[in-house]
């Protein structure tokens, strides 16, 4: 089976190597060249959790050219805003029984998806694992969480079991789950939660649960969030403050993935995490002031230095 990892960038490169480790061939894809060739030329380096450093040898492309095999799965890892240039640039290395699993955070991303490829074909996914990138060719794996994987609608099928067992065989916690979407909204809440007050302040993830002031706005941010969800038809369970400060400690060290745009000054997913929120409390009409807040916030940070990186 050929693996290409679609955004090999913290996450991608993280699950890729853990995949590697499995009889099946990985290719990693990231338009980020200086990462790519740092892998192409010494290898990929994961500080791991325990602080030693692991090495794989891992194909690795930078450009969709460059993929020499067609895809078995594609496995998608870029930013949400990034999905549907990303999967259009590979299309030429899929095949007819090609599958698509996207492992993103966020609201849209299996829609996003099923935009460019047959929606039969699309496979739904949550990830609580942490990754940290550090430098080309070097990430931090920041933290263990559990993997879901399932159809987007009804049971678990056939090819869910077969993929919840490599990435079990890659040493990944994984199961299959049969309300993937009600899952996806439930890892809403807990980036909701998190990656916001980390972006905004510049935090590793630990301080959400180990300050008071950050879970108290993190609290507030995720009852309204609940609401929102409810509205949609997504009861949300009753310890979901629990779990989000639960995530925060497994990967206490790492920076969320929205801390680590704002840090690279890279644009984020704020519009797929709480400006989701905000759209669909609008429609809902439940009023969803700290999410507007939070996103404005980050709104402006990001505006302000996408725009310092135009001045020459
Ligand atoms: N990091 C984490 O701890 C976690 C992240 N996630 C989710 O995983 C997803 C990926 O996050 P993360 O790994 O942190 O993000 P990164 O930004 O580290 O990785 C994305 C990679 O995709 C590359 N890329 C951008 N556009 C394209 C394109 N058109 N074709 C191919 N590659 C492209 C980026 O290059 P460049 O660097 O040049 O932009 C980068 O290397 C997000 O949805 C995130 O929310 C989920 C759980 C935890
Ligand atoms: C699990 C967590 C919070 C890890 O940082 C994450 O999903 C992210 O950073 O986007």
């Amino acid at each position: 089976m050929h693996i290409l990892m679609l955004g090999a960038g913290a996450m991608g490169s993280l699950l890729g190597a853990r995949l590697s480790r499995t009889e099946a061939d990985i290719t990693l894809f990231s338009t980020n060249r200086e990462h790519i060739q740092a892998i192409q030329t010494h290898g990929l380096a994961i500080e791991e959790l325990d602080g030693s450093e692991s090495h794989y040898k891992l194909t690795a492309c930078d450009h969709p050219h460059k993929i020499q095999d067609d895809a078995d799965l594609v496995i998608v890892l870029v930013k949400s805003y990034a999905t549907q240039e990303a999967l259009s640039s590979i299309l030429h290395r899929c095949h007819a029984s090609t599958l698509f699993l996207t492992l993103q955070n966020g609201i849209g991303n299996w829609e996003n998806i099923a935009r460019v490829v047959d929606t039969e074909s699309v496979l739904l996914g949550s990830t609580a694992q942490g990754a940290t990138f550090l430098e080309p060719g070097k990430i931090r794996h920041g933290g263990n969480g559990v993997t879901f994987i399932g159809e987007p609608r009804g049971p678990a099928s056939h090819r869910v079991h077969c993929l919840v067992e490599l990435f079990r065989r890659a040493g990944l916690e994984t199961h299959s789950s049969d309300i993937m979407e009600q899952l996806i909204w439930e890892k809403l809440m807990v980036n909701a939660g998190i990656n916001v007050i980390t972006a905004l302040t510049g935090i590793r993830n630990g301080m959400i649960a180990d300050l008071e002031t950050a879970r108290e706005l993190s609290r507030a941010t995720v009852e309204e969030a609940v609401r929102v969800a409810v509205a949609r038809g997504f009861e949300m369970p009753r310890n979901i403050m629990e779990r989000v400060f639960k995530v925060a400690q497994a990967t206490a060290v790492n920076r969320s993935s929205m801390g680590q745009d704002v840090d690279r000054k890279k644009r984020t997913e704020i519009d797929a995490i709480n400006g989701a929120i905000v759209r669909f409390g609008e429609e809902e009409k439940i009023p969803t002031p700290v999410n507007r807040t939070l996103t404005q916030l980050v709104k402006i940070l990001e505006a302000g230095y996408l725009k310092e990186k135009e001045i020459p």
